[in-house]
């Protein structure tokens, strides 16, 4: 008997496990894997160490401009992976150390539902109060033969130990933005294609256009509007058909989605439904089956590390709140309150709402980077884009969304997060200083103008 078995130790899994035993829950984690699943192994942290070797190279390049000898950027893809290898290490033994110190019992087996909460795995059969399951998501393939070297996945790609002199990046999503950049800094040719008339479809327009514009100017082909029709893998490559076009290619990166990871769990034995490929779930993440739970990526919506520690928690204290362990019920944060970065080069982050998602009497204020201190200096000066922070209020309401593109702008996207999470208006936080030169400030100048008060830009001062 345990009070909470989980399926899947990855971020929502994994998160659920310790804030229940906070709480004084028995917690059974079951798992396969290693702890922490896609995004400690083979997704967040991996890609954006890639990512990182690829910007130390790009600056080392660019080293001149900066006016410092530069050197000659010679790239060891066996050692990025090195360096990707040690930071996955060293924050897998410090999520081991915590698990084990939380008293969670980790069961090292895949499990499987056999009715009502009960769980078996590896030959053990675990009858629980509540039971969550977290078992993430996997690639969507659209049937291309993966063979893991001519066309390969996001996890193949992190275990290249040589780098293609041509690629296509098939996707042009978060998976397919982040490879195209590094990959290009890295000096591998590469062509990226998008069904869709725009890179991040999801994201503000105009975000799309300075990503699509700064890529470009890095050598990357850059094609929407182009949906993969097929590819064949042959010895010396890999050929891809686009429209009635035929790529020819070292290798193929398919990256167009992935999708909830649901079989083999016996969800169907058991009457767990589906919402197409993912799991049903009410707004307080409970499935079809009385005290079955659904966490991470497994439910529908944006499929992000943080959303799943987010859920993890919230199910850990829903349980507890249900169990009469604690007095709190807790609140799940709403999908559109979560923040999005894609950590290519430039960076693109976003929270909340576009503007044409705002409703009618939305306004918005842009201000460009190219007026902002810290983000000059950190530009190579060969370089055009600078990048822009587009900041939304609703009708004479609060900030609803926050959308930026630029070098670090991930850093600016936790305070978007707080002004969309708390509902603040303009007028509240026009008093909050920030510090001078960060590319964080460009978020309080854009707020300034919202609210009628623009210091470092020209706009007409009713706005807002
Ligand atoms: C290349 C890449 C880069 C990414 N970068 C970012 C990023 O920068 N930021 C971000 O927020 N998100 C990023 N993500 C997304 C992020 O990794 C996922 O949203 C996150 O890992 C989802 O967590 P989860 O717990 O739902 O699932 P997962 O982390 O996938 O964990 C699921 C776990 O379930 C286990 N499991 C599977 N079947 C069973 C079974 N039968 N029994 C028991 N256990 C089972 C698996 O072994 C796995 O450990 C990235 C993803 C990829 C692929
Ligand atoms: N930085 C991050 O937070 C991060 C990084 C990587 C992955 N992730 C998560 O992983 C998930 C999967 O990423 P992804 O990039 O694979 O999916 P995605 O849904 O973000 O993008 C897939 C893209 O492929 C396109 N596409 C689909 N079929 C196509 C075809 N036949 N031809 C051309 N284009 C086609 C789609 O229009 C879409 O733009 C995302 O939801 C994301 O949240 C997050």
């Amino acid at each position: 008997m345990t009070d909470l078995a989980v399926l899947g130790a990855g971020s929502a899994g994994y998160a659920a496990a310790l804030r229940a035993s906070q709480l004084g829950l028995d917690v059974t984690l079951v798992d396969p894997g290693p702890l922490g699943g896609t995004c400690l192994h083979v997704g967040c942290i991996p890609t954006k160490a890639w990512l990182q070797s690829a910007k130390v190279r790009r600056t080392v390049l660019h080293a001149g401009a900066f006016g410092i000898g530069g050197g000659t950027g010679d790239v060891d893809a066996a050692a990025i992976r090195s360096h990707a290898d040690d930071v996955v290490d060293q924050l897998h033994r410090g999520l081991s150390g915590l698990v084990s110190a939380s008293g969670v019992r980790h069961v090292a087996a895949a499990g499987r539902l056999v009715g009502g909460t009960v769980v078996e795995a590896g030959g053990e059969r675990i009858e629980a109060a509540a039971v969550l399951v977290a078992t993430g998501a996997e690639p969507v393939t659209l049937g291309l033969p993966v063979d893991g070297e001519r066309i390969i996945t996001s996890e193949h790609a992190l275990r290249l130990d040589a780098l293609p002199r041509r690629a296509v990046v098939l996707g042009g999503g978060v998976i397919g933005v982040e490879f195209a950049s590094l990959w290009a800094d890295l000096g591998v040719e590469v062509v990226i294609v998008e069904a869709l008339d725009r890179l991040l479809p999801s994201e503000e327009p105009a975000l799309s256009k300075v990503l699509t514009r700064a890529l470009r100017s890095r050598g990357v082909d850059v094609r929407t509007g182009a949906p993969v029709a097929g590819a064949e893998a042959g010895d010396g490559g890999v050929r891809v058909t686009v429209g009635h076009e035929q790529l020819e290619a070292d290798l193929l990166l398919v990256a167009v989605g992935r999708r909830p990871r649901v079989a083999g769990l016996g969800l169907e034995e058991v009457g767990v439904e589906l919402d197409g490929a993912a799991i049903a779930t009410d707004a307080d993440l409970r499935t079809s089956v009385p005290h079955i739970h659904a966490a991470g990526d497994v439910v529908a919506g944006p499929q992000l590390a943080h959303r799943g520690y987010a859920h993890g928690q919230f199910v850990a204290e829903l349980v507890a709140w249900e169990l009469g362990r604690s007095r709190h019920r807790p609140t799940l944060p709403p999908d559109h309150q979560i923040p999005r970065v894609t950590y290519s080069s430039p960076q693109v982050a976003s929270v909340g709402l576009r503007e044409d998602q705002a409703g009618p009497g939305a306004r918005s204020v842009t201000y460009h980077l190219a007026g902002n201190g810290k983000s000059l200096i950190a530009r190579p000066t060969d370089e055009r884009e600078t990048g822009m922070v587009k900041v939304v209020r609703s009708a004479q309401g609060p900030i609803v969304g926050v959308h930026a593109v630029g070098e670090d702008v991930a850093e600016l996207i936790t305070s978007g997060a707080m002004h969309v999470g708390w509902g603040a208006e303009p007028d509240d936080v026009v008093s909050i200083v920030h510090p001078h030169p960060t590319v964080g400030e460009s978020l309080a100048e854009a707020i300034l103008a919202l609210g009628g008060r623009p210091l470092h830009m020209r706009v007409a001062t009713d706005i807002g």
